[in-house]
C-alpha cells in the first residue's frame, strides 16, 4: 500500500444536538493534494480542526502522519502546518517580525529561514512594514510562509484563497504547486470547484456531514453538465426557432433561454453568433457558463448549495 499521510475512517463530530460530520472516510497518499470541497457551513473547518488536533472527534479512527490524533496529538502537531481562514498573522508586527517570532517558537528552525521565506514569497520589499498595511493576498502569503517555518511535511490549508482577487489567487496556487513539487502533502478546503480542479489529485465533496463523492477532478467533472453558452430570447417564437437550429441544445421555456454546449473558446462562441446571424435571430442575453460548485451540488445531490448553508 502507498504511504498514507492522512487516513480517516468513521469520523463523527457534532455540536450539542447538531451533527456536523456524520461518518467521514478518506485517505490521502503522501505527496499528493487532497481537496475537500463544500459550501459555507458544510463542515470543512470542523474536519480540519479534528485532523489538526484542535478539537476532538466524537468517534472515528483518525491518523495523520501515521499518528493517532486522539492519543498522539503532540506527534501529529510536530508533523503538520496549518493555515487557517483567520490568519495567525500579528497585525502590529512587520512581516519579518512575524516570521522571526515563528522561528523563535519552532525548535530546530534556523535563522536563515526568515530571509529565505520572505524572498520565496516575494515579501522581501515589504518585510519591514507592519502586517496591517498588507493586502489580503500578502497577508495570506505571510501566513503560509509562517506555516512553513518548521518545514512540515503535511500542510492544511483552510480556504486559502477565499476573498482574494484572481491574481493573488493564482500566485497562491503557484506557491501551493511548488510545495507539492517538494513532496509536501496538502489538505486543502475550498468553496471553489476551479481551485480544487487546478490543484487537487483527488477531490471529496462534503454535503450535510457526508462525503457524497470522491474522485479525481476528471472523474467528478464527468458527472457534471459541461460548459455551455446561454442565450436568452425575448419571445417564445424566437426560442423555438433557435432550438431548431441548435439541435444539441436544451431549453428553459420559463426563462426563454437556450443552453448550447460549447467549450467556451472564441472560435466556438463566434460559431454560435454566426449561426444566429445566419437565421436573422438575435439573443437578448448571451453568457458563457462554466460549471461551478452549485453545478457539482446539483449534479451530485439534486439540491443546490443553499440548502447546506446556514
Ligand atoms: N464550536 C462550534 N459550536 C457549535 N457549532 C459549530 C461549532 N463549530 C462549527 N459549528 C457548526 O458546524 C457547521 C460546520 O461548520 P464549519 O465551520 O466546519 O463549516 P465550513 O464548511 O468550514 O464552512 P465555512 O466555509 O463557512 O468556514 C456549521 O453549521 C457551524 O455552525
Amino acid at each position: 500500500m502507498t504511504d498514507m499521510a492522512i487516513a480517516v475512517s468513521g469520523l463523527r463530530k457534532g455540536f450539542k444536538d447538531k451533527v456536523v460530520l456524520d461518518g467521514i472516510d478518506l485517505e490521502v497518499p503522501a505527496g499528493t493534494v487532497f481537496s475537500l470541497l463544500g459550501p459555507n457551513g458544510a463542515g470543512k473547518t470542523t474536519t480540519v480542526n479534528v485532523l489538526t488536533t484542535l478539537i476532538q472527534a466524537d468517534a472515528g479512527n483518525i491518523r495523520v502522519a501515521g499518528h493517532d490524533v486522539a492519543t498522539e496529538a503532540k506527534a501529529v502537531r510536530a508533523s503538520i502546518g496549518v493555515t487557517g481562514q483567520f490568519a495567525a498573522v500579528d497585525e502590529l508586527l512587520t512581516g519579518q517580525e512575524n516570521l522571526q517570532l515563528m522561528v523563535d517558537l519552532t525548535s530546530g528552525a534556523d535563522q536563515r529561514t526568515v530571509t529565505d521565506l520572505l524572498e520565496r514569497f516575494d515579501l522581501a520589499e515589504s518585510a519591514h512594514k507592519p502586517a496591517s498595511t498588507y493586502s489580503g493576498g500578502m497577508r495570506r502569503k505571510l501566513d503560509l510562509a509562517m506555516t512553513l517555518v518548521g518545514n512540515p511535511r503535511i500542510i492544511f490549508l483552510d480556504e486559502p484563497t477565499t476573498g482574494l482577487d484572481p491574481r493573488s489567487r493564482r500566485t497562491m496556487w503557484a506557491i501551493i504547486r511548488d510545495l507539492v513539487a517538494d513532496g509536501v502533502t496538502v489538505f486543502l478546503t475550498t468553496q471553489y470547484l476551479e481551485e480544487a480542479d487546478q490543484l487537487a489529485d483527488r477531490i471529496a465533496v462534503l454535503d450535510q456531514g457526508k462525503l457524497v463523492a470522491q474522485g479525481t477532478p476528471e472523474e467528478l467533472k464527468r458527472q457534471l453538465p459541461g460548459t455551455h453558452v446561454r442565450l436568452r430570447f425575448s419571445t417564445e417564437a424566437e426560442l423555438d426557432e433557435a432550438a431548431a437550429i441548435f439541435p444539441d441544445s436544451t431549453r428553459d421555456d420559463e426563462a426563454l433561454a437556450l443552453k448550447v454546449p460549447s467549450d467556451g473558446g472564441t472560435r466556438s462562441l463566434r460559431a454560435v453568433l454566426d449561426r444566429l446571424d445566419e437565421y436573422a435571430l438575435s439573443a437578448e442575453e448571451f453568457s458563457v457558463h462554466t460549471p461551478d460548485l452549485d453545478d457539482v451540488f446539483l449534479a451530485l445531490t439534486g439540491h443546490s448549495t443553499e440548502v447546506v448553508a446556514k
